[in-house]
């Protein structure tokens, strides 16, 4: 098969056939680290694809509607969906053995991962390297699954703690890590095509899933989001509850006020993947300004894709990765997108809705 060595030979090779994601992630990942993030990430790779088949085909095999039995961490009604991509997440990630760690957004806690934490703490107690600690979201959006509205999957990779010299792995204390530590991230969104957006702290790159060969084939190389755009995307029906400076932002950007001369559009689907995704491609803002969206598994994700294709997140203070997480299902308001965009909305100061109300629609 045909193995270019960087996204940027490619592209510029005239008639080359584009690279599939795991000869991409072992040729353009960091050294030390490109075999073993490759494997990881075709596990991943190998799980999105079946929860797309699972995603496509809900309508048929009676999977819309809500589980019938309820759990998972965060408290939100579970749908018969979320339960089935986060029980093949788990089923492939934790059958890789490098893999010790898991923690999904549908779980109450974090898990070890028999084999690859074991081969964690033998890598530990020889000094090397250690396990991989997976967090994910697996199928975020989920209230739009019954309408065949896009979703998606978001997954952030970090070292296990045993890397830094414990012999005994602590899984909740190894998945609560600032979005700094990410080895990687990325995402997965259910659409028109399925798309696997990832970085490995080496720039952002988008591959599609070619149901011809099954394979996800490098489509978007190095995804620079633009400098500025004109959409800003947001449930705008909370406009009434949002704080003066965020409603000040909106209000001038609608009318061409802003720094932007153009007035700008709304947009938005009310599912993470796809809103971040639209804006990562056209430019603007996607945020949700109220404590919603979690820092571990959404927003520290996000934040890494966004800042590798030269775009800023924040929780509208600071900077999101910077933020250490104090538990799993820690939520946070979210602000990203371009950076000329969010200069300006950051200067708006008083952006965040901590009037901590929550909607039941
Ligand atoms: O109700 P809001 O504030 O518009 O929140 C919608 C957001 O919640 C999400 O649906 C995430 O929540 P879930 O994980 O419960 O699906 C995002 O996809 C979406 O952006």
């Amino acid at each position: 098969m045909y193995c270019a060595a960087t996204a940027q030979e490619a592209q510029n090779t005239p008639g080359a056939a584009p690279l599939d994601l795991t000869e991409f992630v072992a040729a353009n990942a960091p050294a030390d680290s490109a075999q073993s993030l490759a494997l990881l990430l075709s596990s991943v790779a190998v799980a999105v694809k079946q929860i797309a088949g699972k995603v496509s085909r809900a309508g048929l095999e009676g999977l819309f509607g809500v589980a019938e039995q309820q759990g998972g961490g965060s408290g939100d009604t579970q749908k018969k969906l979320d339960v089935v991509a986060n029980d093949i997440m788990k089923a492939v990630l934790s059958a890789n053995p490098q893999v010790a760690v898991l923690a999904s957004e549908e779980d109450d806690e974090a898990m070890l991962c028999s084999r690859g934490a074991a081969a964690a703490a033998a890598a530990a107690a020889a000094a090397g390297g250690g396990g991989y600690v997976v967090v994910f979201d697996p199928l975020d959006g989920s209230r739009n699954i019954d309408a065949a509205i896009p979703t998606g999957t978001i997954f952030g990779v970090y070292k296990s703690l045993a890397a830094a010299g414990n012999d005994k792995l602590d899984a909740t204390a190894a998945a609560l890590q600032p979005g700094t530590e990410l080895v990687a991230a990325g995402y997965a969104l259910y659409s028109s095509a399925t798309m696997l957006v990832i970085s490995t702290g080496q720039g952002t790159h988008g591959f599609t899933l070619d149901p011809l060969c099954g394979e996800f084939l490098l489509t978007h190389p190095n995804i620079k989001i633009p400098q500025r755009g004109q959409i800003y995307s947001v449930n705008d029906a909370r406009f009434h509850d949002w704080p003066k400076g965020l409603q000040a932002y909106i209000e001038a950007i609608r009318q061409g006020k802003g720094q932007n001369p153009k007035q700008y559009s709304a947009r938005y689907i009310c599912s993470l993947v796809g809103d971040f995704h639209r804006t990562l491609l056209y430019g603007g803002v996607c945020m949700n300004p109220r404590c919603h969206l979690r820092l571990v598994y959404e927003a520290n994700p996000l934040a890494l894709l966004c800042e590798q294709a030269g775009g800023i997140a924040s929780d509208g203070k600071q900077r999101l990765r910077d933020i250490k997480p104090a538990k799993l299902h820690q939520r946070l308001p979210l602000f990203m997108g371009s950076p000329d965009d969010m200069t300006e909305l950051m200067s708006y100061d008083d952006v965040q809705q901590l009037d901590g109300k929550t909607y039941t629609v």
